[in-house]
């Protein structure tokens, strides 16, 4: 599907660096067809030890020449990027935003002419290629477009296509929901030292239970009351351990998380 294109990346960071290991993972893509772009030179060294054959240029050669073009920068640095590249972007291109908060629309403000543009929200675990991702199409994009973007991303995890209005609340949920699942990860460990085990067991433990709950749920697809009552025996032990779970509050505690994440996504966008 993408023979002969050529897909830019301005960003080198985490997540460019993710989602450009999985699409040369997957064969999606050969070296030669990236082209990359970072103002930091170390990040660019890096690149070149683990993949010598991909191109590096400064940035507006770079968005010039390419048929993709991946903005992978901080949702702050977009905007002098975007203004950067004005004249280079051109309308026979297809652009891609991972910038939080950042719409599809304050970015086509910035460019010259009508211009397709793609947002998504992935998230860390595509890293082993167990993201989600969410994409929503800007003004001048189309479906195909949108099943282009999804099939770069589908080489890190998975992927749904939402509505733009929705994409702060996927970004204070799945974006930023890896940072809460890791606090429960050590959490649930920590519990586990507390009581004697061993800190790599307790952790094997904890980590295996939350991989094969999330997992229980994907493939049965059955309600998560119901999976949840599935290990709740009558007077037994999960039922105590449930019951401090909503002293603490957890399930409040966790949707104001999200609400909190949301908001701040909006803030960056400039929405509130
Ligand atoms: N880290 C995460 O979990 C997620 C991040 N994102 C989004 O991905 C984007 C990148 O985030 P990270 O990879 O975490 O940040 P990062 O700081 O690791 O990477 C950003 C990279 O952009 C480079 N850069 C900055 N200004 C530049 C410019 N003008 N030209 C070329 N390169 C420039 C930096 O040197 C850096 O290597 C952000 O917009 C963020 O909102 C989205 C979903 C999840
Ligand atoms: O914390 C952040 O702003 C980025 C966006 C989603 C995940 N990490």
């Amino acid at each position: 599907m993408f023979e002969n294109q050529k897909i830019g990346l301005v960003g080198c960071g985490k997540m460019g660096t993710i989602l450009l290991s999985g699409m040369l993972r997957n064969r999606l893509v050969a070296e030669s067809q990236i082209r990359v772009a970072d103002v930091v030179k170390e990040r660019l060294e890096e690149i070149h030890e683990a993949y010598p054959d991909i191109v590096q240029e400064s940035n507006q050669p770079l968005a010039r020449s390419v048929d993709i073009l991946i903005l992978a920068v901080k949702p702050q640095n977009l905007p002098e990027l975007l203004n950067e590249l004005t004249e280079d972007i051109h309308s026979g291109q297809l652009i891609v935003s991972v910038a939080a908060g950042i719409s599809t629309r304050l970015i086509e403000k910035h460019l010259s002419g009508p211009v397709r543009v793609v947002r998504a929200m992935p998230n860390t675990p595509a890293l082993v290629g167990e993201g989600v991702t969410a994409l929503a199409a800007g003004a001048y994009a189309t479906q195909k477009d949108v099943e282009t973007v999804a099939r770069l991303f589908e080489a890190v995890g998975l992927t749904v296509k939402i509505n733009e209005n929705l994409m702060d609340a996927v970004t204070g949920l799945s974006g930023s929901g890896p940072g809460y699942v890791f606090v429960i990860l050590e959490a649930l460990a920590d519990a586990g030292v507390f009581l004697g085990l061993p800190r790599e067991t307790a952790l094997k433990l904890a980590a295996q239970t939350l991989l094969g709950s999330a997992k229980l749920y994907l493939r049965t697809g059955k309600h998560p009351g119901e999976l949840k009552d599935m290990v709740t025996s009558p007077g037994g032990t999960t039922i105590a351990g449930l019951k401090a779970l909503e002293e603490g509050r957890l399930r409040a505690t966790l949707m104001t998380a999200v609400e909190a994440a949301t908001r701040r996504s909006k803030v960056l966008a400039g929405d509130e």
